[in-house]
């Protein structure tokens, strides 16, 4: 075993990987869209995969629920198997009413609630953000496929059922805060850590302000677009 987490050797990821946060994601990822694919890591069943897309390398790792998940997995794909480009593939609920079901949220940046940031930088408020790079190629490729996408703040919470409801998200949407996941800002706090680049690309499942949801097959056609841009952005970006 490499890691506690990861039994796979070092090489045997490509430098760009992406991170669903669901391993059956990851599997179906790797199954319908890399060519070559191969299984390199499945400790706890949280799947991880090397393959190429479009002639290049890139691999997909599931980071689990919640940010100290990901984290672990983030941190041993930089430091064990020298990922440089880490794209998150996520889902998210709606906190703005003009962000639609089966709309595409870039994180440019992501607000939390996580002890993973606050409090690790004395008197600051650090503010996790993208890779501008990753960021503006996301969103000139989203739009030149057609998707409806919205870059902005993201929230990134430990809760997902919060006790409040949406009322719990308190000044949040009003300060232009477009949806709630659990993962970018550890993400983007971690690369800014260790100079690498990343982002969160999640698609809108449900909305917390309408009560809206995604249906099944919607939500498997809705991932695909996003997987495909998420895609040609770790092998072009
Ligand atoms: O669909 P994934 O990538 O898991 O992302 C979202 O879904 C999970 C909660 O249901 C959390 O991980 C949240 O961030
Ligand atoms: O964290 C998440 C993900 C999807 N939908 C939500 O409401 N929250």
């Amino acid at each position: 075993m490499t890691t506690p987490h990861n039994h796979a050797e070092p090489g045997d990821y490509a430098e760009a990987v992406l991170l669903p946060g669901d391993p059956l994601r990851a599997k179906w990822i790797a199954e319908t869209f890399l060519a070559d694919a191969r299984q390199v890591n499945a400790v706890r069943n949280c799947l991880g995969y090397t393959g190429s897309w479009k002639g290049r390398p890139v691999s997909v790792q599931a980071s689990g629920m919640g940010q100290p998940s990901l984290a672990i997995y983030v941190h041993e794909l930089i430091h064990v198997y020298g990922a440089k480009t880490l794209i998150r593939v996520g889902t998210c609920g709606g906190l703005n009413a003009a962000v639609k079901v089966r709309d595409v949220v870039l994180a440019q940046g992501a607000t939390t609630d996580s002890a993973i940031v606050r409090g690790r930088f004395g008197p600051y408020d650090f503010a996790p953000l993208a890779d501008f790079g990753l960021l503006r190629l996301a969103a000139d490729k989203a739009e030149a496929r057609g998707l409806r996408v919205h870059a902005g703040n993201m929230l990134s919470s430990d809760v997902f059922y919060h006790e409040d409801g949406f009322a719990g998200y308190g000044k949040l949407p009003g300060h232009g805060v477009l949806a709630v996941e659990m993962e970018a800002a550890a993400l983007y706090t971690l690369a800014a850590r260790f100079s690498v680049r990343a982002l969160a690309i999640c698609t809108m499942t449900d909305c917390l302000v309408t009560g809206e949801e995604i249906d099944a097959q919607a939500r498997q056609t809705s991932l695909r677009d996003m997987v495909e841009l998420a895609l040609d952005v770790a092998v072009e970006g």
